[in-house]
């Protein structure tokens, strides 16, 4: 048993419950210097625990938080209690350098010195799985491309920018021509490896990293082209045609008369044509139905 001086907790007692704990723990004096770091902190930070006794523990984590700690001390005024807080949000750079999210308490712990316990929780697996999900949501899982969703959004990010800028903007819907058809012949399978083929010929088409190709739904797919006026846009459109054409059919499987080719519809905002990005995307929809009703594997400009 350690000896209880009234309400004042023994150093040693407490550190030997943190060493006890699962949950990453350090000790520290009031002034920040490490005295006694458990097994799971020791991992957390890459080394062996003793290497960081004597250490002031604030310079674990980001610039960031260090300036918020001296901030909480200098307001605090020697007022222990004050610098406690619970589990927030901050990254710490572990001994070989690479930066970790982890959630960080801190509290006070009344003993015959001042003693903070300085408590970790890992947060790299769950930020990495937030990660993953928010990729999911944003992505079509067939093709890989951006979903309608993440598309609805850059469209209205970007329309806001380029008129802003005065820049123009375009799209092309790129809509696969008698996929009803393809389907039926060929079969499901393949109709899902063929519009696998026309994403990544879309993606192959795009000119820069702000452009986006997204599958709209179904058969149709859309280009954002930000910055880019209708001569550029119809550029694009030209070099998407050229690269569904040039998708191996044999390669697919599929015999050699097998046809792929693809309508578009292009509308451009330069100076005011269109009052909303979903007009100018229902623009490029009514060129889309003309090139449809003109034959197929054409492209057309919105008036
Ligand atoms: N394999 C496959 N087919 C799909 C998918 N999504 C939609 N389709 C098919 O795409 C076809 C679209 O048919 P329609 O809207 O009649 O258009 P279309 O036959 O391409 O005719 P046009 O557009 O007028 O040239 C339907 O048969 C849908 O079943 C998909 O994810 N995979």
């Amino acid at each position: 048993m350690y000896p209880v001086h009234e309400n004042y907790c023994e150093f040693a007692a407490v550190a030997e419950v943190v060493q006890c704990l699962q949950q990453p723990m350090a000790l520290a004096d009031a002034s920040g210097k490490v005295l006694c770091v458990n097994q799971a902190a020791a991992a957390l930070l890459g080394d062996e625990a003793e290497t960081f006794i004597g250490e002031l523990w604030p310079s674990w984590l980001e610039s960031g938080y260090q300036g918020l700690y001296r901030e909480l001390q200098s307001a605090a005024d020697g007022q222990y209690h004050a610098l406690q807080h619970g589990a927030r949000e901050v990254q710490l750079r572990r001994v070989d350098g690479a930066l970790l999210w982890v959630k960080l308490s801190l509290s006070f712990v009344q003993g015959l010195l001042p003693l903070f316990l300085v408590g970790f929780e890992d947060l790299s697996s769950q930020k990495a799985e937030v990660q993953r999900l928010t990729a999911l949501a944003a992505t079509d899982y067939l093709t890989g491309l951006a979903n309608r969703r993440t598309l609805m959004e850059v469209l209205e990010k970007q329309w806001r920018q380029c008129l802003a800028r005065r820049h123009p903007i375009s799209v092309v819907i790129v809509d696969v021509d008698f996929f009803k058809q393809f389907n039926d012949l060929y079969g499901h399978l393949k109709g899902d490896e063929c519009l696998r083929q026309i994403a990544a010929a879309l993606a192959s088409t795009l000119p820069s990293p702000q452009c986006l190709a997204a599958r709209f739904g179904g058969e149709e797919f859309v280009l954002l082209l930000p910055g880019f006026n209708a001569a550029m846009a119809e550029l694009i459109a030209r070099q998407v045609s050229e690269a569904v054409a040039a998708i191996d059919i044999a390669a697919m499987g599929l015999p050699q008369g097998a046809l792929l080719t693809v309508s578009q519809g292009i509308a451009c905002e330069i100076s005011g044509q269109f009052r909303t990005a979903d007009a100018m995307l229902l623009g490029a929809d009514t060129a889309l139905y003309r090139a449809k009703r003109e034959g197929r594997n054409k492209i057309i400009l919105s008036d």
